[in-house]
């Protein structure tokens, strides 16, 4: 359950009155999601999504994702529309933490991934990166190569609790991936976790993209071998080649990659998985007993790693 700041019925009615969008029919918190409180708003007006932004997102980046997901949805990407007060403004305070309204986007996210699911979500993602062209914010990846070297080093001490050698191995690894980062791929405005819990369908076909609290600017590319890691896996050791193949035809029936940007998918891919090996490890050895959110197991992204060190080129995953 993920709603860590309750909110009462005064403070909500004070908070809408700013707002032009109906008067309050029903109210929840909403239990998915790892890093904000979501309520799920019903008005005579229609269904909103409340957020209040918990402490892992930081102040000064809210602007840049309102503004992204405000320029994403002018650009025909169904993403959640913030929803501006009757002052103009689309942040707000409530309960003492920063607050935002968004438009509720129907449909519900895969919990079993199929085939059908992987050429819609690389077109979605093409779409997503053509989208963000022209958006004058930018903002840092703050999970990019530079950070994986800190994150390591603060798990490093009791990473061999989780596994035996994995602190070596990922030391070694990571030096790897540093080594072999690519420099001069085409950058944009990138989502950074489009996993499938941040994919809405309906009817087979995308109805919503959502969470874009860890989006920034980087490497387009980077997106897809996110997407490689999160959605093509099976037992997470094993990459499905159909699966990755249709991901990357969905892409560039809207958007073609050109030879640099494929040729450096494997590197990419290995930094995708790293950084959420990392993040996990990072969790899994700091969350406490009895946390309102359970860890997610690190060794997962260690699998996948493993994969793509074993790699030779962009062929294996469907080129
Ligand atoms: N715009 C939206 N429309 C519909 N449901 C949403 C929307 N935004 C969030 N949700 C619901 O809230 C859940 C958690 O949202 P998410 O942004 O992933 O939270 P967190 O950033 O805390 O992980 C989603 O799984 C979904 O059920
Ligand atoms: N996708 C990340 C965790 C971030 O969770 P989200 O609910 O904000 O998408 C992972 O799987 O490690």
């Amino acid at each position: 359950m993920a709603v860590y700041t309750e909110v009462t019925d005064e403070a909500l009615a004070e908070f809408l009155s700013l707002y032009d969008i109906g008067t309050l029919t029903a109210f929840r918190g909403i239990a998915e999601g790892v890093e904000n409180s979501n309520y799920a708003l019903k008005t005579s007006e229609g269904d909103f999504i409340l957020t209040l932004y918990e402490k892992r997102v930081n102040k000064e980046d809210l602007p840049y994702f309102l503004g992204l997901m405000e320029h994403l949805r002018a650009h025909g990407l169904p993403c959640p529309l913030p929803v501006r007060a009757k002052d103009g403004r689309n942040l707000k305070e409530l309960a003492g933490k920063m607050a935002a309204i968004t438009t509720f986007l129907p449909g519900v996210w895969p919990r079993h991934i199929k085939l059908a699911h992987c050429e819609p979500l690389g077109a979605a993602l093409a779409k997503l990166h053509l989208a963000g062209e022209g958006f004058a914010m930018t903002r840092r990846n703050g999970l990019g190569p530079d950070s994986w070297s800190p994150l390591l080093a603060k798990s490093l001490p009791h990473a061999d609790s989780v596994l035996g050698g994995l602190g070596a191995e990922l030391q070694a690894w990571l030096a790897q991936i540093e080594a072999d980062w690519p420099k001069d791929l085409p950058v944009g405005q990138i989502h950074a976790d489009l996993f499938p819990d941040n994919v809405f369908f309906l009817e087979g076909q995308i109805s919503g993209l959502i969470d874009f609290y860890f989006a920034c600017t980087d490497i387009l590319a980077y997106d897809i071998a996110v997407c490689l890691n999160a959605w093509c896996f099976e037992n997470h050791a094993e990459l499905n080649v159909t699966r990755s193949r249709a991901v990357l035809r969905g892409y560039q029936s809207v958007r073609k990659l050109s030879d640099s940007e494929i040729n450096a998918l494997p590197v990419l891919a290995r930094g995708a998985a790293i950084r959420f090996l990392l993040t996990r490890l990072y969790d899994w050895l700091n969350t406490p007993e009895g946390a309102l959110v359970t860890p997610k197991d690190p060794l997962d992204y260690y699998r996948r790693l493993r994969f793509h060190f074993a790699v030779s080129g962009a062929g294996a995953y469907g080129l």
